[in-house]
């Protein structure tokens, strides 16, 4: 019996994080998808919880696991499962030395990276996945704290959510950039939260949106610009 090794499509915003190994020789600067092998007696959900932690320093919750099992070797087999990053996560980042980049990749950016052969045949399921998910929405807030509440909030309620800095156009100090949440909740739910933490739904581009555009400048408005409730 080949020995079970467990990947993660870590999903966030319409991306999903891919990871570059640094070993063993012939995979190092090859693209995964985070994770490890399953310990005799252990469940696959728990192991990838564990290589998560050790890895990237994020806590998951596995969604559902991904058709397939694909040989890696005569030896062992990938299985790859659907997980989000659960409570009050930090970012993702190398913390061992199994790898030394991450990259959120939209639906059509998966084939920018080198992928080790294995991972290849869940690419089709993580991109339909990608492109499935709700709009994505952005609600603005200049206050740090008051974005993590936002964000805690969602999560408790079932929904995808994170902090982004952004950027002002024409500026790159640090000061006075304001907070996004995007998330995949409701207009519903985040109108009541922006209205509470004094912040204001990015509304324009809610609509059509269907990733985070990074790195875009926002489109301040000169007031907080609320959507009205009837
Ligand atoms: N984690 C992971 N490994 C993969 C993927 N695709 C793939 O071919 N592999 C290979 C690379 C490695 O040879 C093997 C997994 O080993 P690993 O080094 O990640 O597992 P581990 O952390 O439990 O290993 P170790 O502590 O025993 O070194 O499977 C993938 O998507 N994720």
């Amino acid at each position: 019996m080949r020995t079970r090794v467990v990947g993660a499509a870590i999903v966030r915003g319409g991306r999903v994080l891919a990871a570059r190994r640094t070993r063993p020789p012939e995979a190092a600067g090859r693209w995964e998808l985070p994770g490890g092998k399953v310990e005799p007696g252990e469940r696959p959900e728990a192991a990838l919880e564990r290589e998560l932690a050790e890895e990237l320093g994020v806590e998951v919750d596995v969604v559902r696991w991904l058709d397939g099992v694909v040989p890696i070797s005569g030896t062992h087999e990938l299985a790859a499962a659907l997980v989000r990053i659960g409570g009050d996560a930090e970012e993702p980042e190398p913390r061992d030395d199994t790898h030394d980049r991450l990259r959120w990749l939209g639906p059509d950016e998966l084939d920018e990276v080198d992928w080790l052969e294995p991972d290849r045949p869940f690419l089709a399921e993580i991109a339909r996945e990608l492109r499935s998910a709700g709009p994505t929405l952005r609600a603005v807030f200049f206050d740090e704290d008051d974005a993590a509440r936002v964000v805690r909030r969602l999560r408790q309620d079932g929904y995808d959510a994170h902090v982004e800095r952004e950027r002002l156009a024409g500026e790159d100090d640090d000061e006075d950039h304001p907070w996004a949440v995007l998330t995949d909740a409701p207009v519903v739910a985040l109108e009541l939260l922006v209205d509470d933490h004094d912040g204001w739904l990015d509304a324009d581009d809610g609509a059509e949106h269907t990733g985070p555009a990074a790195g875009s400048p926002l489109d301040l408005p000169t007031q907080p610009r609320r959507i009205k409730r009837p």
